[in-house]
């Protein structure tokens, strides 16, 4: 019988593929994830991975303090706060509502805490892209973008936003990336990995 192309394929038989390969998305959140490692931030690592309409990654990136000052900025998230909670980890005679209004007072002193200087993950990935430009490209985040990265990631024409994590959600800072994203009609969604653990060895492979 002649063959007619309208017919469906037969089912293409085995042909000793390996069938426990990495999902492309699962890869590309896991770079976001691994790139996080690198960041010194003691309390949030961040990770995000830019990737083209090819399914080709194009830059990656982690929250790091500004090149040449990464040993000069404080990571502290508020100075005032950390006071306070040494005061009381040595025994210190400050009440609660004392230690709190020294903790407000210095955390007014933005320029002793990292949010002034930290450059965001996804700042970083789209100052390391290694493509011309970032139009139609997806990014892979461990964390939802804030407002600055949101507006970013929207005037690089980037079509959509994968995160892990949303736990900064009642932020002004998240609410009003999602307002952003929703206006410039960039879908983001919440990653549903179907690996939930990555294992790498480095000795051997
Ligand atoms: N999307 C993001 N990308 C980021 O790289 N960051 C960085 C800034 C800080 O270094 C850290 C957040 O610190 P903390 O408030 O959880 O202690 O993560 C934060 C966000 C959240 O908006």
């Amino acid at each position: 019988m002649a063959d007619n192309p309208q017919q469906t394929p037969a089912p293409t038989k085995d042909n000793g593929a390996r069938k426990d390969f990495m999902e492309p998305e699962d890869y590309f959140m896991a770079a976001a994830v691994l790139s996080a490692r690198r960041s010194r931030d003691p309390s949030t690592q961040v990770g995000a991975c830019i990737v083209n309409q090819d399914k080709k990654v194009v830059g990656v990136g982690y929250n790091k303090m500004p090149n040449g000052c990464e040993d000069h900025m404080p990571w502290s998230r508020s100075k005032g706060e950390d006071a306070a909670a040494a005061v009381y980890a040595n025994g210190g005679d400050l009440t609660v509502a004392t230690a709190a209004k020294v903790a407000a007072t210095a955390a007014e002193t933005k320029l002793d805490t990292k949010y002034i200087y930290v450059c965001h993950a996804e700042l970083n990935a789209i100052l390391n892209k290694n493509s011309a430009d970032l139009k139609g490209c997806s990014i892979y985040v461990t964390l939802f973008p804030c407002n600055e990265c949101a507006k970013l990631i929207i005037q690089a024409g980037m079509k959509e936003v994968i995160y892990l994590s949303d736990k900064y959600n009642t932020s002004p800072e998240t609410q009003a990336a999602k307002l952003m994203f929703k206006q410039a009609k960039i879908p983001f969604r919440k990653f549903l990995p179907k690996e939930t653990e990555v294992v790498l060895q480095l000795q051997s492979v």
